[in-house]
C-alpha cells in the first residue's frame, strides 16, 4: 500500500517535505473541563525519529491515544498513515508468562484477521529476528529480562510491515541494558525507513535517539523541529582527555563521528552515539582514556526555559 489515507481534512500542500503525521489544533478536554492537550500542531516528517518530549502529565499519552483512534479529539484534525500500517506500543501488550516468546507472537498474529495463518510461523520468526530475540524464541516469557519483554512487545507491533511505529515511553522501567537494547532497536527500525514517533520524558534519550523533537508543556506544544535547530544549531560534542591523541582521533573517525578535532584533547560531534560505546571502542583500541565528557548542547536550557520544569536529563 503506498497511498496516504487522510483520516481528516487538512492535507498538507505545497513543496513541504512529506509528513507522516500532522495535526492541526488538536485538542482534548476531559469531562470536568481539564484541557489535557491544547490545540497542538504536530509536524512529523516521514522517515524521522520524532521524540515527543515532555514531563509526566504534559499530555503525551493523551495525544498518542487520539492519533491511534483510542479516544476522540474534542477539537482539531490530524493526518496519519492508515492504521493498518501503523504499529503501536501504548500499554504493554498482555503476554502469557508460561508461553514462549514465539508462541506469544503466534497468538498475536492469529488475532489479526488479515494475517494468513499459513505464513504465521515465518512472520513470527522474522519479527523475533528483527528485535534480536531469535535465539530466545523458545524461552518462556516469564524468563525474559525487562528489555527482552519490551523488545517482544515491539516485535508484536512489527508483525506486519509498518510505515509508522508509535511508542509511548518504551524505555520506562527498563534497566540500563534494556534501555540500550530498545534505543538500538528504534534506530534499526528507523534505518529500514519506518517513521518512529516516540514519547519520552528523558531529554538525553531524545537527543541520542531522535532526529526531531516536539516539546510538550502542560498540554501545549511549545517547540518543535530538528534536534539541531532546537539546540540553536550547536551539536553535542564528546571530549576525550588522552595522551594517545592520534589513536583516539582514528577511533572517532572510524566510528564516523563528525568534525573530529585534535588539540590538547580530542573532540568530535557526538552525532547520536552513546558515550559509553565510544569509551568501549577507545579501550578496545588500546587508547588510554584519562577522562571522557559530553559537552551538552543548549537543548537542556531551551527545554527548561520553555517548560519551566526541571527535565530528567539522564538516560
Ligand atoms: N481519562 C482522563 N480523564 C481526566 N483527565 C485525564 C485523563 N487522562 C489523562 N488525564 C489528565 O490529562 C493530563 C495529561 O495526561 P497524559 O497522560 O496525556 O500526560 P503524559 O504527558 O502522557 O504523562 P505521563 O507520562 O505521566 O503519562 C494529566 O493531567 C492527566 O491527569
Amino acid at each position: 500500500m503506498t497511498s496516504e489515507v487522510l483520516l481528516e481534512a487538512g492535507a498538507p500542500s505545497g513543496a513541504a517535505p512529506p509528513a507522516a503525521i500532522t495535526t492541526s489544533g488538536l485538542t482534548k478536554r476531559f469531562r470536568g473541563g481539564q484541557v489535557a492537550v491544547d490545540a497542538i500542531d504536530l509536524d512529523v516528517p516521514r522517515g524521522s525519529v520524532y521524540g515527543f518530549l515532555g514531563p509526566n502529565g504534559s499530555g503525551k499519552t493523551t495525544t498518542i491515544r487520539m492519533l491511534l483512534g483510542l479516544i476522540t479529539p474534542t477539537e482539531g484534525t490530524f493526518t496519519m498513515p492508515p492504521l493498518t500500517t501503523v504499529g503501536a506500543l501504548v500499554e504493554g501488550p498482555a503476554f502469557y508468562p508460561y508461553l514462549s516468546g514465539e508462541a506469544n507472537l503466534l497468538r498475536f498474529d492469529a488475532a489479526d484477521p488479515s494475517a494468513p495463518p499459513r505464513t504465521a510461523k515465518a512472520r513470527a520468526a522474522e519479527a523475533l529476528e528483527r528485535v534480536g530475540l531469535a535465539a530466545a524464541a523458545g524461552k518462556r516469557y516469564r524468563a525474559y529480562s525487562l528489555g527482552m519483554r519490551q523488545r517482544l512487545a515491539i516485535a508484536a507491533a512489527l508483525l506486519r510491515p509498518r510505515r509508522l511505529l508509535v511508542l509511548d515511553e518504551p524505555t520506562n522501567g527498563l534497566d540500563p541494558q534494556g534501555t540500550r537494547e530498545v534505543r538500538a532497536l528504534v534506530k534499526d527500525v528507523a534505518a529500514e525507513g519506518t517513521t518512529v514517533f516516540v514519547s519520552s520524558h528523558l531529554l538525553a534519550e531524545v537527543e541520542q535517539m531522535c532526529t526531531h523533537a516536539g516539546i510538550m508543556s502542560a498540554g501545549r506544544l511549545v517547540a518543535q523541529g530538528t534536534i539541531a535547530s532546537l539546540s540553536g544549531g550547536r551539536a553535542a560534542r564528546i571530549r576525550i582527555d588522552t595522551p594517545d591523541l592520534e589513536a583516539a582521533a582514528r577511533v572517532l573517525a572510524a566510528l564516523e563521528l563528525p568534525d573530529v578535532r585534535v588539540g590538547s584533547d580530542v573532540t568530535a560531534e557526538l552525532g547520536g552515539h552513546a558515550p559509553e560505546r565510544i569509551n568501549a571502542e577507545l579501550v578496545v583500541a588500546g587508547v588510554a582514556v584519562r577522562g571522557l565528557s559530553v559537552v551538552r548542547t543548549s537543548l537542556e536550557d531551551v527545554f527548561v526555559g520553555l517548560t519551566g520544569e526541571g527535565f530528567d536529563v539522564d538516560g
